[in-house]
C-alpha cells in the first residue's frame, strides 16, 4: 500500500476490564478503496468498528481520518454522533437495525435528517413550507430516489422496510448509509445470510460504490465477497494483527491459513479456494 490513506489505525488498544480484545493493532485504509478486516470468530473486528465508529472509547492508539482537503480528524476523541456528522463515516452493524414500521423510502429520508433540519431552521421553516426547505425536502427525496435505484428497491419504496426479504433490507441500510453522503463506508458483515446471488449482486454493489468514489472498510466472513471486492486485507486473530496484503497475498499465507482458519488444514483450503 503506497496510496492516499483516509483511516489511519495506529496502535489501537481496547480493554474489557482483564480481556484485551484489540491489542497493538496498526493499518491503514486508502482512499477509494474497498479495505476488508478478517478473522476468526472473536478476534477482535466488531470491536475495531466500534472503535473507529465511536461505540467504544479506545484503551489506547489513534484512529485518524484524513478528508479530501486535507482535514485531519481523531475520531478516537468523538463521540458516535460526531463521528457521523463531522467525520463523515457511515456503518451498518452485523444485525439489521433499519426502521421496520417505516418505509423504505422513509428510511432513507431519516438518514438525511440533518440536513433537512438545517433547512427547515430547526422547525420553523419547515412547518411553513418555506422554498429554502421544500428546495432541501426535494434534493433529499431525489437522492433517496437515486439509492433505491440502485439497489433494486424502486418498486419496494413504499412497503413497510420490516417486510422486505432479508437481502433487501441488507440492500437498504446500504443505500441508508450512503444517503449520509460518507466519506468512509463502514460495512459489518453485509453478505452474512445473504445467498449466492444475493452475495453476487453485493460485490457489485460495493465495486460501483468504490468506483463512484466512496472508501470503505469490511468486515466480512465470506471469502467470495472479501476475495473478490477486496483491494487490501487486513487479517486479525486473538486481537492482533497477523497479516496484510492483497487478497493473493492473504490466501497463500500460511500463518493466515493456520491461525484464521484454525489447524485443519483441509477446510481451511477449502475456504480460501471458496474465494479464489
Ligand atoms: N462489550 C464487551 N465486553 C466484554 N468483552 C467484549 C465486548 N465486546 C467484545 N468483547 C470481547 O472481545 C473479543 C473480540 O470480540 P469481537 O466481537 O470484536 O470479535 P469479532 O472478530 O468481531 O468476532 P465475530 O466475527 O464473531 O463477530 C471477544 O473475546 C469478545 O468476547
Amino acid at each position: 500500500m503506497s496510496g492516499d490513506k483516509i483511516l489511519s489505525v495506529d496502535r489501537l488498544t481496547m480493554r474489557f476490564g482483564g480481556i484485551v480484545a484489540v491489542q497493538d493493532l496498526s493499518f491503514a485504509a486508502e482512499r477509494k478503496r474497498i479495505t476488508a478486516l478478517i478473522g476468526p470468530n472473536g478476534a477482535g473486528k466488531t470491536t475495531v468498528f466500534n472503535c473507529i465508529t465511536g461505540f467504544y472509547k479506545p484503551s489506547g492508539g489513534a484512529i485518524r481520518l484524513t478528508h479530501d482537503d486535507g482535514r485531519v480528524i481523531a475520531l478516537e476523541r468523538l463521540n458516535d454522533f460526531r463521528i457521523a456528522k463531522q467525520a463523515k463515516v457511515a456503518r451498518t452493524f452485523q444485525n439489521i437495525r433499519l426502521f421496520p414500521g417505516m418505509t423504505a423510502l422513509e428510511n432513507l429520508m431519516v438518514a438525511q435528517h440533518n440536513a433537512l433540519m438545517r433547512a427547515s431552521g430547526f422547525t420553523l421553516l419547515g412547518l411553513v413550507g418555506a422554498p429554502v426547505y421544500r428546495e432541501a425536502e426535494k434534493q433529499a427525496i431525489d437522492l433517496a430516489t437515486d439509492w433505491l435505484r440502485r439497489v433494486n428497491l424502486l418498486d419496494r419504496a413504499d412497503d413497510a422496510a420490516g417486510n422486505l426479504a432479508y437481502g433487501d433490507q441488507r440492500r437498504l441500510e446500504i443505500a441508508r448509509a450512503m444517503c449520509t453522503e460518507p466519506a468512509l463506508l463502514c460495512l459489518d458483515e453485509p453478505a452474512a445470510g445473504l445467498n449466492a446471488r444475493e452475495s453476487a449482486a453485493l460485490s457489485e454493489l460495493l465495486l460501483s460504490i468504490r468506483n463512484d468514489g466512496t472508501s470503505i472498510l469490511l468486515i466480512e466472513h465470506d471469502m467470495s465477497v472479501v476475495m473478490e471486492i477486496s483491494d487490501h486485507i487486513v487479517v486479525m486473530d486473538h486481537g492482533v494483527k497477523i497479516a496484510e496484503g492483497s487478497p493473493r497475498e492473504v490466501r497463500d499465507d500460511p500463518k493466515v491459513i493456520a491461525a484464521y482458519l484454525g489447524t485443519d488444514e483441509d477446510e481451511a483450503a477449502a475456504v480460501m479456494e471458496s474465494g479464489s
